[in-house]
């Protein structure tokens, strides 16, 4: 915790991660964030107690530098801030699709740049983080990569060839639950529960299901067996996911996550 850390474009994804590191210790005078707009600035300075600067001063001053913007205004931020950024820095790309040969476009030669992708129940110190090396990155930058996203949770070290199916997976994977969980809710409706009530049983349900896909060796083909009876309900809900092409459904929209992250490297080309 001996470094300084910038989150430049500190937006939804940067304030998930600066607020996972003042909880996991990280000393607040070694924060720093940036932000486009002044009263964005403020609320972050005062919720953490961070400091909030422009991006040069941010740059000049971290050790490693944070980059949270959208991929769409990585362009015009790097054809700024790139040249300005001195050498020795840890340069971390948060952007979804954005290769790390994209960033280095813009760096002084020999700048290493190491590209993650994390998810946002960092919020609960329970993120899935996948780092991979880019140009330039040794052992020891991944290692600091890692020291600042384990205490939000797993981390995994990857090639950058997988990062696009991690996004696709991982990084999207909390609205693709939110939504079965906003579905379901609806399903309880209409069979006639209160809307609370239902939620709450959804919720609870999802929570005991994940932990007991992290905690049970079991396959969840063996976990979801034993909850289907022979001649019972949960078959005949089965039976319906497998009409209306759930599983395929999956596939489907995964790929195009993953299409996307490759489009949006396309276009930054
Ligand atoms: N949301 C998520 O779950 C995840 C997002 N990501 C990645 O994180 C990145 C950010 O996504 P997200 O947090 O959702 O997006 P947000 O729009 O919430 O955050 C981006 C922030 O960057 C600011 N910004 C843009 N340009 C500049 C600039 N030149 N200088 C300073 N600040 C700037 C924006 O300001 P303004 O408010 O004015 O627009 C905004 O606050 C994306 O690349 C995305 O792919 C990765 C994993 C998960
Ligand atoms: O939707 C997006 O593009 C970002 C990347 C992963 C999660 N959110």
């Amino acid at each position: 915790m001996k470094h300084t850390v910038a989150v430049v474009g500190a937006g939804k994804i940067g304030e998930v991660m600066l607020s996972g590191l003042v909880r996991a210790g990280w000393p607040v005078g070694r924060l720093i964030a940036t932000a486009r707009r002044p009263e964005r600035g403020r609320e972050l300075a005062e919720r953490y107690g961070i400091r909030v600067l422009p991006n040069e001063a941010a740059a000049a001053e971290a050790d490693v530098i944070a980059v949270a913007v959208k991929p769409q205004d990585a362009e015009a931020l790097m054809t700024d801030l790139g040249p300005k950024v001195p050498g020795g820095k840890l340069v971390i790309s948060l952007c979804a699709g954005l290769p790390t040969s994209f960033f280095a476009r813009f760096l002084a030669a020999g700048t290493p740049v190491v590209r993650v992708m994390t998810n946002t129940p960092a919020l609960v110190d329970e993120a899935m983080t996948a780092i991979s090396a880019g140009p330039h990155a040794t052992a020891e930058h991944l290692a600091l990569a890692e020291e600042m996203f384990k205490p939000l949770g797993r981390t995994l070290r990857l090639p950058e060839s997988q990062q696009d199916a991690v996004t696709a997976l991982s990084g999207s994977g909390p609205a693709y639950f939110f939504y079965l969980v906003e579905a379901m809710t609806d399903a309880g409706i209409l069979l006639g529960l209160p809307r609370q009530v239902a939620h709450d049983l959804i919720v609870q349900t999802a929570i005991g299901s994940a932990v007991m896909l992290r905690e049970s060796s079991e396959h969840p083909v063996k976990l979801r067996e034993a909850v289907t009876s022979p001649a019972g309900t949960t078959i005949a809900a089965i039976r319906e996911l497998e009409n209306h092409g759930v599983r395929a459904a999956l596939l489907g929209a995964l790929e195009a996550a993953r299409d996307r992250a490759q489009e949006i490297a396309a276009q930054a080309d």
